[in-house]
């Protein structure tokens, strides 16, 4: 049976270190924080997904942030090479967590970077933000990694925002949702759909018809479920000060039999 695991790290005492690149720096309230990411895995768990705690990382600020360190294609994760340097340590305990979970294990070489948050999943295409995080050389090992798997790896340009998955995420039909002033290329991506708020454009497949979202974004929250969506809203205004998304809290894993 298809596995529904969700991939998540426990924020450590240094979270209001963690980077910001495109975003003023705003005081983090890490109590809140830590409570915003305790409801976060009940939203998961609240629909079926089994969360697995990859070990912290106390010393890295932006370790919560679990989806940079790995990508998943069917049974194979691909350990990251983050392109900040001060997050090359997280992948240690999170490629242990995925071949304790039985995945088949690959990794992005020096030098190239990659982001887990530069790679957005549809089906079998994967479309790779290459900017300020993941290199030419992360786009060639992510294809080296996942073509051979039968997956159609699509390379876009990312300027605007921190990771490609900061301007475009996917709804279950394949539809790629973006706030279009943040959407660097929107041509690459059909069908496309505009959405009124920036994390509107972030949302985590929970299964059927859900969709997990940040309440920061309510006018699209409502657009979606005027088209039949049920969005199950997650204050991460904590996370949200650091670039963070609901995507970047968590990585799902679909494809492993166990
Ligand atoms: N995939 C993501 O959107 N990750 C957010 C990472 C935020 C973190 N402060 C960073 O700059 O790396």
């Amino acid at each position: 049976m298809a596995s529904k695991k969700a991939l998540i790290r426990r924020p450590g005492p240094r979270l209001a270190e963690g980077l910001v690149t495109h975003l003023e720096r705003a005081a983090v309230d890490v109590p809140l924080a830590l409570a915003q990411w305790e409801a976060y895995g009940d939203a998961l768990r609240a629909h079926g997904w089994e969360t697995v705690e990859v070990e912290p990382a106390d010393d890295c600020p932006d370790a919560v942030f679990v989806e940079d360190t790995v990508v998943m294609f069917r049974n194979v994760a691909l350990i990251t090479r983050p392109g900040a340097e001060s997050r090359r340590p997280e992948t240690s305990a999170v490629e242990q967590a995925v071949a304790e979970l039985g995945a088949s294990v690959n990794w992005v070489w020096e030098p190239g970077t990659l982001d887990g948050g530069d790679v957005l999943k549809i089906g079998d295409t994967i479309y790779v933000g290459r900017g300020g995080r993941t290199d030419a050389a992360g786009v060639q090992q992510l294809r080296a990694a996942f073509e051979p798997l039968g997956a159609r790896v699509v390379a876009v340009p990312v300027a605007s925002v921190l990771h490609l998955k900061s301007a475009v995420t996917a709804l279950p039909d394949g539809t790629v949702i973006g706030h279009p002033p943040l959407v660097d290329t929107v041509s690459a991506f059909t069908p496309f759909l505009p959405v009124p708020e920036e994390s509107g454009a972030h949302v985590v497949l929970l299964g059927g018809a859900k969709l997990l979202m940040a309440a920061s974004a309510p006018k699209s929250a409502e657009l979606l479920s005027d088209l039949g969506y049920e969005p199950v809203l997650v204050d991460i205004s904590e996370f949200e000060k650091l670039e963070g998304c609901v995507t970047c809290l968590s990585v799902r894993l679909r494809d492993l039999y166990v």
